[in-house]
Parts: structure tokens; sequence; C-alpha cells
């Protein structure tokens, strides 16, 4: 499968680490949109892609799959066009909190036969979320993610302190590069005015720690992930990474498991 990167921070130098050089067998990335040439230019060189600043000429490229890893505003800008065009996948979930994007992606995706492919991020579950919600009534959806404070805060801070608590609609728009686990998650389950969120910065941890509960008729669960940090943006859990890598690897396959 080849593929379109849209943005080569943390995530997307992942990818290209783990996609061009290693030579993974399926995946290829041949084409990235960037907003500076000038300071990507060495990645041409370093993992054979070409670079560009349309996206029209990104999107007329020979690409299977635009995958996005650039951050929510991008998203907000460029899913409309790009789906028409492409099967995208998107990393930035917080922008679907935008119930008109959502519906409108939705549309668009199936007026030009594209689909659009949500990894599980930096946490999981979401089949058994989905499945609490079919089965019967899915009554409770709370997160709480703690990252180390100075991912959160520039306060020197020697206790943990929450810093946000509330709805996932509000954690998305105050926190738009920590709080996509919230939407996805929210998307899975309750939407966005019923999800409860807390984050907290804690001084006392170095990873990104997410803990889901939940409750309906199902019964009761709780999730603990702890996640190792991107060492290159360490707001950025290196599980997200992998659930691009891994949908990736999943979206041709015959057989799906637990989705
Ligand atoms: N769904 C989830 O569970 C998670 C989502 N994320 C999100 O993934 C995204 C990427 O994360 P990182 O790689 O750590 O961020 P990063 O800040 O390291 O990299 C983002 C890159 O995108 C580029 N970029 C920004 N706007 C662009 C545009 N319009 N066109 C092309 N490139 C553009 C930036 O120059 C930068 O190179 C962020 O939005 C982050 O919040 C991160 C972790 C978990
Ligand atoms: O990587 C993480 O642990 C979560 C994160 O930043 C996000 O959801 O935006």
């Amino acid at each position: 499968m080849d593929i379109g990167l849209i943005g080569s921070g943390a995530i997307g130098q992942y990818l290209l680490k783990k996609i061009n050089e290693d030579s993974h067998p399926e995946l290829h990335i041949g084409h990235i949109l960037v907003r500076n040439t000038a300071k990507y230019r060495h990645l041409e060189g370093d993992y054979g892609v070409v670079l560009h600043t349309d996206v029209e000429a990104f999107l007329a490229s020979d690409i299977d799959m635009v995958v996005e890893a650039a951050n929510v505003a991008t998203v907000q800008a460029l899913l409309p066009h790009v789906i028409r065009k492409k099967d995208t996948m998107l990393i930035s979930v917080g922008a679907l909190a935008d119930e008109q994007l959502l519906v409108e992606t939705a549309r668009l995706a199936e007026a030009h036969a594209t689909r659009l492919h949500l990894p599980s991020g930096a946490v999981g579950g979401l089949d058994l979320i989905q499945n609490a919600k079919t089965f019967g009534n899915l009554e409770r959806v709370e997160l709480t993610t703690r990252k180390p404070a100075s991912s959160l805060t520039g306060e020197s801070i020697t206790e943990e302190k929450t810093v946000f608590h509330g709805k996932a609609f509000e954690a998305i728009e105050k926190f738009p590069k920590n709080m996509n686990v919230s939407i996805i998650l929210s998307l899975a389950g309750l939407g966005i005015n019923e999800t409860d969120v807390r984050l907290i910065a804690d001084p006392a941890i170095e990873k990104n720690i997410h803990e889901i509960r939940l409750a309906g008729d199902f019964g009761e669960a709780v999730l603990t992930i702890k996640n190792n940090p991107l060492p290159e943006n360490p707001k950025t859990s290196a599980l997200a990474a992998l659930s691009i890598l891994g949908t990736l690897e999943r979206v041709p396959g015959n057989i799906r498991y637990g989705n």
C-alpha cells in the first residue's frame, strides 16, 4: 500500500523509520505534505519520499491512503478535500469533536466511495466500549489521564494537579495536543457531551497513563494503559504511532479480530 503522510513530527518520523527505513513488506510512504520544504528536505534523501506543499498535487500522486499525523487544525482544514479523493487515516481525531465535520466527512466518504480509518491511538478497549453500547445500556465512560507535569504545565509543581475536569468536548478544546484519546472514546461510546474526563499533571511520573472506567448492562470494566512516550515528543505515546502502523497492516486483511 502506498501512503501519503501529512505531518512529519514525532509520529511521522516513527512511521518513516518503521515503514521505509526497515523496508516494510506491504507498506511504503512515497509522498509527504509539508508546510516548509526547506525544513524537511533531508527526508527526501533519508527515506526516498517526494515532498509537496500543494494539497491537490499531493492527492493527485500515486497514493492509496492518506495518513494524518499533524494536528487537529490541519484535519479541520484538509479532511473534506482529502476524503473526496483518498482513503484516510487520522490520529488527530479530536477534530471530529466538530459534529458538522464528522457528518460531512461521512457524507463525502459515501459519495466518493472512500473510507475513514480512526486508529485507537494511545488507548485501547474501543471494541469493548462499542459492544457494551450495542448490547444495551452503556451508562458511564470516564477517562482519567495522567501525564508528566512538564507535558501539561509550565509551572514547577511538586504535587499532582488536576488541570482539567469536565466533558470531552471541552477537554479537546483546551488540550488539543493531549486529549485526542477523549474524542476517540467519545465516538466509540457516549459522545463528547457525556464522556467524563480528568487530566492530571503529575510530577512523579514519566509515562502517559490513561485509565478508562465504564459501566453498563454488560457489567463494569477498568482499563489502565501505561504508555511509554515517544522521545521526540513526550506528550505523545508510542502506542499512538503503533496504532497507526497496526491499523495500516490490518486494512487489507480478510480476518478481523475484535472489531
Ligand atoms: N489519537 C491519539 O491517541 C493521539 C493523537 N496524537 C496527535 O497526533 C498528532 C501528531 O503528533 P506528534 O507527531 O507527536 O506531533 P508533532 O508536533 O511531533 O508533529 C506534528 C507535525 O505536523 C506538522 N504539521 C502541522 N501542520 C501541518 C500541515 N498543515 N501540513 C503538514 N504538516 C503539518 C508539524 O510541522 C510537525 O512536523 C498531534 O495532533 C497529536 O495531538 C498524539 C498522541 C495520541
Ligand atoms: O499520546 C497520548 O498519550 C495521548 C495524547 O496525546 C492525545 O490523546 O492527544
